[in-house]
């Protein structure tokens, strides 16, 4: 919850974390996307997730599925499940939950962390944003983004990410930042999303000794983002065009 807050702040955002079902019906409205993120879930958080999920579509706001571990118990798959019926504009997870989310079923799993490549998740990718129609989001070493017809591969990162927990959750939080900005173009918001955030990593990365000083530059690197930056450094690719 810290870095997925510090991330937003940094990337201009105005973060609100909440759990609590009362305050639902107030608070959601407020909020330009929200963003929805079963990493340390529980029976009791459930409710108010879906019924912020349900309020934000009501509103005409966006919201963003990160789908923590979803194969790594029934309990969770089913969660996230029941949460995918709830229309998410954008689903972004690693390769093992996007494929145990798309498969509907648990998956030996490594827990959090995926032990799939981005790549062996594409098919599953595109099957569950045909299935949902939300745009499906996969990280690793080329971030996969489709809309279950176009793909494209956002290829800016450093791998010692992976080695700094929540990043993952960050990025998806980025994204419905970013998706809040234009909901018409929500494929292309999401790719751009997860490019800042990796432009930013690399950045921070030359000036990082490992993970926990990374996460300082991370966010620092993020805040000092400007225009030529971006422009010089992102890196979005057709996917088919890499083959
Ligand atoms: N091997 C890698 N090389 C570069 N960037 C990576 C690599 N693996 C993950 N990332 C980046 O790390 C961030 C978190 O992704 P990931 O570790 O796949 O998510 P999660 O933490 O949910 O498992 C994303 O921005 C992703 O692009
Ligand atoms: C370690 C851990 N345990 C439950 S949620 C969580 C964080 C997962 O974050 P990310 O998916 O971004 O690595
Ligand atoms: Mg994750």
């Amino acid at each position: 919850m810290d870095l997925m807050a510090n991330t937003l702040l940094s990337a201009g955002a105005s973060p609100a974390m909440l759990h609590t079902l009362e305050e639902i019906p107030d608070f959601t409205p407020l909020a330009h996307a929200l963003c929805l993120n079963v990493g340390t879930l529980s029976a009791a958080w459930l409710p108010a997730m879906k019924l912020a999920a349900d309020v934000a579509v009501r509103s005409g706001k966006p919201w963003v599925l990160d789908p923590v571990a979803a194969g790594a118990s029934g309990f969770r798959l089913k969660a996230c499940l029941e949460l995918v019926e709830l229309k998410p504009a954008v689903i972004r997870g690693n390769g093992s939950e996007i494929i145990a989310l798309s498969k509907a079923s648990v998956q030996p799993s490594k827990g959090v962390d995926s032990s799939h490549d981005s790549t062996d998740a594409l098919e599953a990718a595109k099957a569950l944003a045909q299935a949902t129609g939300a745009i499906v989001a996969v990280s690793g070493a080329v971030d996969i983004v489709t809309d279950g017809n176009r793909v494209v591969g956002a290829h800016n990162g450093v791998a010692m990410l992976q080695k700094i927990t929540a990043t993952g959750c960050s990025v998806t939080a980025l994204i419905a930042a970013f998706v809040a900005v234009d909901q018409s173009h929500t494929l292309e918001a999401t790719a751009a999303a997860l490019s800042v955030f990796g432009v930013a990593s690399e950045i921070g990365m030359s000036m990082a000794n490992g993970p926990a000083s990374l996460r300082m530059h991370l966010i620092d690197s993020l805040h000092g983002l400007d225009e030529n930056a971006v422009i010089s450094r992102v890196k979005i690719t057709s996917f088919c065009e890499e083959k």
